[in-house]
C-alpha cells in the first residue's frame, strides 16, 4: 500500500541528513516540505521564533503537545541544557513511530521522551508518571480546538508556576480564537503575539507567547 507523508518525510531525512546532526535533520525536513510535499511542521520562520523563546526561557522542564513527525521536537531538544526533562505527547501511533526515528537520526533520543497518548488523558498523569511538579515551557501545536481545554487542564492540575511560558503555534492559521481570547483577556496571563507566516507559504500566521502570572 502507498506510503504516508510522514513515512516519506522520514525517508528524506534518512537519505539527506547526517546522523547525529540536528541542524541537518531540520534542513532536510524544510527542504522536503519546500520542494516535495508541504507538511504541517512549524517550519523555519516560526521555528526561529520557537528557538529564541526556548533559549530565552532556558527551561528545566518542557512539554510539547502534538509531536507529529518530531520537527519541532528536534528544534527544541537541540537547544536544551543537559538534565532538562522534555516530554512530547502524540496520540497517533504511526506518527510516534516516525517521530522517534527522526529524533534518533538527530541523535537526540536521550533528550526527549515521546509519549503515545492524548493530552487530555496524559496531562493529569504528568506528576505521578513523570515526576513533574510544574512545566517551565509548553509548546502547543496539536488540534487547535484543544488549546483552550488543555491550558485550563494545566491550571487545574497545578502544572503552571509563576513565570511558566506557553507558546502556541497557528493562532491565526488554522487559528485558535477561543484560546487567544482567553490568554489575552485573563488577568492570569501576560500575552504577546509574534507575527509570521504559515510554514513554507506566504499566508499570514503567528505564534502567541503567554506567561502565567500565578
Ligand atoms: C487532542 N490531544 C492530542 N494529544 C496528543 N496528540 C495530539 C492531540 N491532538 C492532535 N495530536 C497530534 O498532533 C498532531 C496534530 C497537529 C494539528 N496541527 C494542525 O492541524 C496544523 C494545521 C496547519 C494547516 C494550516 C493551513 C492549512 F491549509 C492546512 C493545515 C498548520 C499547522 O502548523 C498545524 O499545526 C498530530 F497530527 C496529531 O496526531
Ligand atoms: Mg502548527
Amino acid at each position: 500500500t502507498r506510503s504516508t507523508r510522514p513515512q516519506r518525510m522520514l525517508k528524506a531525512v534518512q537519505k539527506n541528513a547526517t546522523k547525529g546532526n540536528p541542524e541537518s535533520v531540520i534542513s532536510a525536513i524544510d527542504y522536503f516540505c519546500k520542494h516535495s510535499e508541504w507538511a504541517m511542521n512549524v517550519g523555519d520562520e516560526k521555528g526561529s521564533i520557537l528557538d529564541s523563546v526556548v533559549t530565552e526561557v532556558n527551561p528545566s522542564t518542557v512539554l510539547e503537545l502534538g509531536t507529529y513527525c518530531g520537527y519541532s521536537t528536534v528544534r527544541i531538544a537541540r537547544l536544551l541544557s543537559p538534565g532538562t526533562k522534555f516530554i512530547t505527547l502524540e496520540f497517533n501511533p504511526a506518527n510516534v513511530t516516525v517521530a522517534r526515528q527522526i529524533i534518533a537520526h538527530a541523535g537526540l533520543q536521550d533528550k526527549v521522551t515521546v509519549v503515545e497518548g492524548s493530552s487530555g488523558d496524559l496531562i493529569p498523569q504528568m506528576k505521578e508518571r513523570f515526576g513533574i511538579t510544574t512545566f517551565d515551557f509548553i509548546f502547543l501545536d496539536h488540534w487547535k480546538d484543544r488549546y483552550l481545554p488543555d491550558i485550563k487542564l494545566f491550571e487545574e492540575c497545578g502544572l503552571l508556576r509563576k513565570g511558566s511560558v506557553l507558546l502556541a503555534d497557528n493562532v491565526i492559521c488554522p487559528g485558535a480564537p477561543e484560546y487567544l481570547e482567553y490568554v489575552r483577556n485573563s488577568p492570569r496571563y501576560e500575552s504577546r503575539y509574534y507575527p509570521a507566516h504559515l510554514e513554507y507559504t506566504t499566508l499570514e500566521d503567528g505564534m502567541e507567547k503567554s506567561v502565567f502570572l500565578g
